[in-house]
């Protein structure tokens, strides 16, 4: 458990085998139905700077940007590893989102997993695969002490969760980085509450 205030983040690094990790790399690179999605950017339409792919069971829809997303079918390597960060985690999870980090000029801004189909105090839990980066935390209001930023090198084979208050009072991102850096396959696990 990490030492930040009105938090609960958990790192992991050992989670995952480097050789297992290695072959996952492998296989959902290229068995994924990646995507490079539209965003908003200051009412500009741009690209999303990294592939994306969301998947889980068939009820778990997820609406952002005014468009509603249905999951792909669970594939089995998925399933294996969503078994093994329920049972890590002790929670269920019926969908995940992937990120696809090409190199150091793909990232993902600012924000908190927060949208309603989460509920109040979502589990979160990322399993990072490949190259290292930078994981960023800041308090969303930095008025208020002893809030301090937090930064984590998520590794190859690490499970990160955020848990209970976090998405409330903290924002995260995953910022471009200048070093030459391989690709990194991100996996968020997460529960949509359905209707
Ligand atoms: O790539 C990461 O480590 C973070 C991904 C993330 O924040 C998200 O998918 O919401
Ligand atoms: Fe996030």
């Amino acid at each position: 458990m990490l030492p930040l205030p009105a938090a609960e983040v958990l790192l992991d690094t050992e989670f995952l085998p480097a050789p297992l990790a290695e072959q996952l790399l492998t296989e959902l690179t290229t068995g994924i139905a990646w995507r490079q999605e539209p965003i908003k950017l200051f009412g500009k339409q741009v690209l999303q700077p990294r592939l994306t792919a969301w998947y889980g069971a068939a009820g778990a829809q997820y609406s952002y940007s005014g468009l509603t997303w249905q999951p792909l079918p669970w594939t089995p390597a998925l399933q294996r590893l969503r078994g093994q960060v329920e049972a890590a985690c002790h929670t269920s999870f019926n969908s995940v989102l992937l990120n696809l980090y090409r190199d150091g000029q793909d990232s993902m801004g600012w924000h908190a997993d927060n949208e309603p189909e989460l509920g109040a105090a979502p589990v979160i839990a990322s399993v990072s695969l490949g190259a290292t980066r930078r994981f960023r935390l800041r308090p969303r209001d930095p008025q208020r002490p002893p809030h301090e930023p937090l930064t984590l090198e998520l590794a190859s084979g690490s499970l990160l969760v955020m848990r209970g208050p976090t998405q409330q009072h903290w924002l995260h991102a995953v910022p471009k980085t200048a070093r030459p850096v391989g690709s990194r396959l991100n996996l968020t696990f997460r529960r949509i509450i359905t209707a």
